[in-house]
């Protein structure tokens, strides 16, 4: 068996991997990756990537249906078109532009064989730093009868070359929900079943703004429905709830994700893990040193942007020999389905959970923003949560939801001042408005309301020319 001796093995082609890969390479460390699927991984194949196209197609879609076109999306063209702007990111990620940056990329399975060693393509490798970035897989959960059932995941949904007349959903998470109102866009009917609150990690406040849209809609969601057995009558699917049964052309899956921990045989590198993944500590690594992790695999949140930004600290660590120390209090979420919901820092409840009554809540609707006016996307909030005088939490449900959150994201992760904000001169009419008016209505009743703040104007006044 072929040796390789390298300064860093990277273990999983995906957003976490590839960022470590190509960050370590162009700094002159020499690296192997080893993937044992398609580069890229789940955010290019078959996550992010698929569904925001798939997204854009439904919105398209549901705004010709408003103005009274008849749809005619063709399900056919939207898989044609998933797979075209999968086509047109993949070079990116692609093994050519890995070798290209002096990467020696080897297409396998990795399993660990030592403490220091991982097999993979007929090789043994032996690195100084192992980097595990093996993501995540969807969850099958113990429904009987559903092993038996043809049902779909994020890996084979975005295939669909025809809306499916029915589409039953497992699972009122991120994936549910915007799979579900996808669909709905594109002619389907849709129910979504979920066992306990749709989005129930979300301010409650703002995960109903986004109910009552797919409602209204028409995609029936059931909360507090548990499926108890899955059959199959003909073609159809029959979703046995308690006291009904739900009959749909095709299931969905949706109940959440897993750490990809099997192949690796962690036990012979003394790596522990546990059910969300591999146990890391503040700087990643796990109870082996010198095997880090990222991603979805460190158990610590499922997104993109967060595997990039373990991969940037793994890359400042292992690779500069920098010192690091991981937080995670600025990493936004956003659900994309319409209207958007993004959070960052602390929920409303987080915080006043945490902080008790040091904490200053402020909500502005949507409606009271001139562009949102303007553009008639009047539905939702912007939440904002102070805490001596700085963000610690913002939830923003409505238009462009995700984009908005961006700004607080950097607010809190330069642990700056409200008044930094409030300070900024903003363009209007723009929906960012309502960022600056709510840091704005922070400071309104400390000047306003302030007989302090009278006194000293009317002293002032008397003394002006
Ligand atoms: C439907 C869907 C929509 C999503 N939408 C968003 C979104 O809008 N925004 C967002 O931020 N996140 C989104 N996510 C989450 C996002 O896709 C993941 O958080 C992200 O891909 C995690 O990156 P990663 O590097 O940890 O893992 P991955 O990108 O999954 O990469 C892991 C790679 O490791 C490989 N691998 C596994 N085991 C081994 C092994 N033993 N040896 C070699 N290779 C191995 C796999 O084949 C895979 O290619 C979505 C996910 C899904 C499913
Ligand atoms: N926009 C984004 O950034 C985005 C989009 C999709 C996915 N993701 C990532 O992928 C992760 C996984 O998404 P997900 O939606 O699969 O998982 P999730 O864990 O977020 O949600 C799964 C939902 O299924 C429910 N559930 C579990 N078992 C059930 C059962 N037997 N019957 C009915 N309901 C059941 C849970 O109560 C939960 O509400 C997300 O947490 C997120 O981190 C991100």
């Amino acid at each position: 068996m072929k040796r390789i001796r390298t300064d860093i093995c990277v273990i999983g082609a995906g957003s976490g991997g590839l960022t470590v890969a190509a960050g370590a390479a162009q700094l002159g460390a020499s690296v192997v990756l080893v993937e044992g699927a398609e580069m890229g991984g789940d955010c290019l194949n078959h996550g992010c990537v698929p569904s925001k196209t798939l997204i854009a197609a439904a919105r398209r879609a549901h705004v010709l249906a408003e103005a009274g076109a008849v749809p005619g999306q063709n399900m056919a063209e939207v898989a044609d078109r998933i797979q075209a702007v999968i086509a047109a990111i993949a070079p990116m990620d692609s093994q050519e532009r890995f070798e290209g940056l002096g990467v020696i990329v080897i297409r396998d399975w990795g399993r660990f064989v030592s403490k220091t060693e991982l097999e993979a393509g007929g090789c043994v490798i032996t690195a100084r730093r192992f980097v595990v970035a093996t993501g995540s897989s969807p969850v099958v959960p113990p429904i009987p009868g559903l092993a038996e059932v043809p049902f779909l995941t994020n890996e084979t949904v975005f295939a669909l070359r025809e809306t499916p007349r029915h589409l039953l959903v497992i699972g009122g998470g991120p994936i549910g929900l915007e799979l579900a109102q996808a669909h709905r866009r594109l002619g389907a009917e849709v129910t979504v079943i979920e066992a306990g609150k749709a989005l129930g990690r979300e301010d409650p406040e703002a995960a109903a703004v986004v109910l009552e849209k797919l409602r209204t809609e028409g995609v029936d969601v059931r909360e507090g429905a548990a499926a108890q057995r899955v059959s199959r009558e003909g073609d159809d699917i029959l979703l046995h709830l308690e006291g009904e049964t739900l009959r749909g052309s095709h299931l969905l899956v949706a109940v959440g994700r897993a750490p990809n921990l099997e192949r690796l045989n962690l036990k012979a590198a003394g790596v522990a893990h546990e059910r969300t993944g591999i146990t890391t500590d503040s700087r990643l690594r796990s109870s082996n040193r010198r095997i880090l992790a990222v991603g979805d695999v460190a158990g610590r949140g499922q997104f993109t942007h967060l595997a990039n930004h373990h991969a940037g600290l793994v890359v400042r660590r292992a690779v500069l020999g920098l010192p690091v120390r991981l937080r995670d209090d600025h990493v936004p979420r956003v659900t994309y389905t319409n209207p958007e919901l993004a959070q960052v820092g602390l929920t409303e409840a987080e915080a006043r959970k945490a902080h008790g009554a040091s904490v200053t809540v402020l909500r502005l609707p949507y409606a009271d923003n001139d562009r949102a006016r303007a553009e008639g996307q009047e539905t939702g909030f912007l939440k904002l949560v102070v805490r001596r005088g700085r963000p610690i939490g913002v939830t923003i449900v409505g238009a462009q939801a995700g984009e908005l959150i961006a700004l607080w994201s950097f607010m809190i992760s330069s642990r700056a001042r409200l008044s930094a904000l409030s300070g900024t001169v903003l363009p209007y009419p723009t929906l960012s408005e309502l960022s600056k008016r709510a840091a704005g209505a922070y400071f309104s009743p400390k000047l306003f309301d302030n007989g302090l703040v009278r006194r000293i104007v009317g002293i002032v006044q008397r003394l002006l020319p």
